[in-house]
């Protein structure tokens, strides 16, 4: 029987005693001088050599980290502005986190109007028939989308998630430091993060899972106020929460994000993990031991969430 991804997402995050997922944003400034040398060697110093940088660099991190986590973020950008080079990067960075058995969250923060967004939900989500076949495309198990063009650009993804038992992290107040320039607006009393929230928790409503909906939300982590005020308009919705570490993000701010039952959201942070070893606090490792001091960092963040959470 095939379940929901949020099923498995949650029973992943309870085995693993870790709300967390990385995030595979691998910058070309973040990958070791030996690792981009040999990849450049390989594959000439060009598109296909930084693709096949980006790819040696993901793999060996995912390598040291898939047996302490749930999931990861690959977000997309990072891989298109190689063209379709780092577009190859990216499906083989899913596939080979699906073999390690992790859910696989595609960062593409798309939102389109109703066709248009279907074809994105087919391409991420679901699949293309092409004369009597079904091919998948990118394959991921969930996505994030901007709900900037209301239901016409949520819908075609909610049905492809329903068909597919995937899902949905939906931007509703993100992280960064100009995200009230629309996000706070007030419509009349309200600001338009709670209107974007309660959209969230009806169409999460309407599609559960187990305990929770494959519709998620995204919230991010240098809002704590919001996080508490938002964790309450969408009690069922499962919360991804950048901008941690990196962006300033603290612990133990993070504690109103989750449920009474210690679920409910989890936590993502890229740079933080993957560009471990250019800390001051994870310099021991060095350059070539890049992926375990990302190893490193993963079980300091776990503990630094997971003691958060029992303080709370
Ligand atoms: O959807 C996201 O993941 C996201 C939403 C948001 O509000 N803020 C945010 O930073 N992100 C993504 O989270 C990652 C942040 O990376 P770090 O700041 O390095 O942890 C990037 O991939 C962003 O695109």
């Amino acid at each position: 029987m095939i379940i929901f991804m949020i099923n498995k997402l949650i029973r992943k995050i309870e085995k693993n005693k870790a709300p967390i997922v990385i995030g595979l944003d691998p910058m070309l400034s973040y990958i070791p001088e030996q690792v981009k040398e040999k990849a450049f060697r390989e594959k000439g110093e060009n598109l296909l050599g930084a693709a096949e940088a980006i790819w040696q660099f993901n793999k060996a991190i995912i390598d040291a980290t898939y047996d302490l986590i749930p999931a990861v973020k690959p977000q997309i950008a990072m891989y298109e502005q190689f063209g379709i080079e780092g577009l190859i990067a990216f499906k083989k960075t899913v596939e080979y986190c699906k073999e390690k058995d992790l859910v696989v969250i595609g960062d593409i923060k798309r939102g389109d109007i109703g066709s248009t967004s279907e074809a994105y939900a087919t391409g991420h989500l679901g699949k293309v028939t092409i004369g009597g076949k079904s091919f998948y495309g990118f394959d991921e198990d969930f996505v994030t989308v901007n709900p900037y063009l209301g239901s016409d650009g949520i819908v075609p993804f909610i049905n492809v998630c329903k068909e597919e038992k995937k899902g949905l992290f939906i931007l509703v107040k993100t992280s960064n430091p100009s995200s009230g320039e629309f996000q706070d607006q007030l419509v009349g009393e309200r600001p338009l993060y709670e209107l974007v929230g309660e959209k969230v928790a009806s169409w999460g409503e309407m599609h559960l899972g187990d305990s929770y909906s494959y519709i998620g939300a995204v919230v991010g982590a240098t809002y704590p106020e919001m996080g508490k005020a938002l964790r309450k308009i969408m009690p069922k919705n499962y919360i991804l929460v950048p901008g941690y570490g990196a962006q300033g993000g603290k612990a133990e701010d993070l504690a109103p994000y989750f449920n009474k039952d210690g679920l409910g959201a989890i936590v993502s942070s890229s740079r933080g993990i993957i560009a471990a070893y250019k800390q001051a606090q994870y310099e021991k490792f060095g350059p070539t031991a890049y992926a375990d001091a990302s190893r490193q960092a993963v079980i300091d963040m776990r503990e630094d969430i997971m003691g958060a959470l029992t303080r709370k």
